[in-house]
């Protein structure tokens, strides 16, 4: 049976700083967010997630959004290094907690820039976003990480969200899902399915059927529960001002070699 294994990062005490690049910023409750993140760990463990929490980074204020600074593709881990500057210290302790699972380690270096958000994997297909946080050397660099181990990269513009993974993820049936005005090119997913909120294209697969997805997001949890999945819904309002989604609060390991 594939490990369930979950990283995590406590909130830093300076969240409120967090960037935002496409949205109007607004006031975050710092102590509102420390029980919604409180609550999204725990509805991972209810699902069978073992959570492990990387050392936090408390000088970081986005380095809750754990999974922009890694990206896993087998037992390998690829650190991420952020087009934004401001988030590149937030990979040390990342590194840490992945070499202490007994994952190999790769690296994303200068001139590539890459974020984790940017990186969509559908089995075998890992989809790539080009745009304000992954550039060109980004892309090659994932490519000759992960096409020599069976992976095939396909590259995809992006540039009305922050990350890939704001515009689409993915069902447990492979099927692509997305708020249509925020996919630049929804030709290049062989199966699309459109949502009818921006949030509701945010799903993490929690196993079988299990979807889980974020409160602002009521229509398309009734649309897919119409499907046959189960969302499991968690208030996230608070890391949502901050362009945060429900896939970027954890990195799921599914394949590692233990
Ligand atoms: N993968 C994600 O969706 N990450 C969200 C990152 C939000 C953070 N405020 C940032 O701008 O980097």
């Amino acid at each position: 049976m594939p490990s369930k294994k979950a990283l995590v990062r406590r909130p830093s005490p300076r969240l409120a700083e967090g960037l935002v690049t496409h949205i109007e910023r607004e006031k975050v409750d710092a102590d509102l967010a420390g029980e919604q993140w409180e609550a999204y760990v725990e509805a991972l463990r209810e699902h069978g997630w073992e959570t492990i929490e990387v050392d936090p980074a408390d000088d970081c204020p986005d380095s809750v959004f754990v999974e922009d600074t890694v990206v896993m593709y087998r037992n390998v881990a690829l650190i991420a290094r952020s087009g934004a500057e401001e988030r590149r210290e937030e990979t040390a302790g990342v590194e840490e907690a992945v070499a202490r699972l007994g994952c190999s380690v790769n690296w994303i270096w200068e001139p590539g820039t890459l974020d984790g958000g940017d990186v969509l994997k559908v089995d075998d297909t890992i989809y790539v976003g080009r745009g304000g946080r992954t550039n060109a050397a980004g892309v090659q660099q994932l490519r000759a990480a992960f096409e020599p181990l069976g992976a095939r990269v396909v590259a995809v513009p992006v540039s009305r969200v922050l990350h890939l993974k704001s515009a689409v993820t993915a069902l447990p049936d492979g099927t692509v899902v997305g708020h249509i005005p925020k996919v630049d090119r929804p030709a290049l997913f062989p199966r699309f399915l459109s949502v009818p909120e921006e949030s509701g294209a945010h799903v993490v697969l929690l196993g079988g059927d299990k979807l889980l997805m974020a409160a602002s997001a009521p229509k398309t949890a009734d649309l897919l529960a119409d499907l046959g999945f189960e969302p499991v819904v968690v208030d996230i309002s608070e890391f949502e001002k901050l362009e945060g989604c429900v896939t970027c609060l954890s990195v799921r390991m599914r394949d590692l070699y233990a």
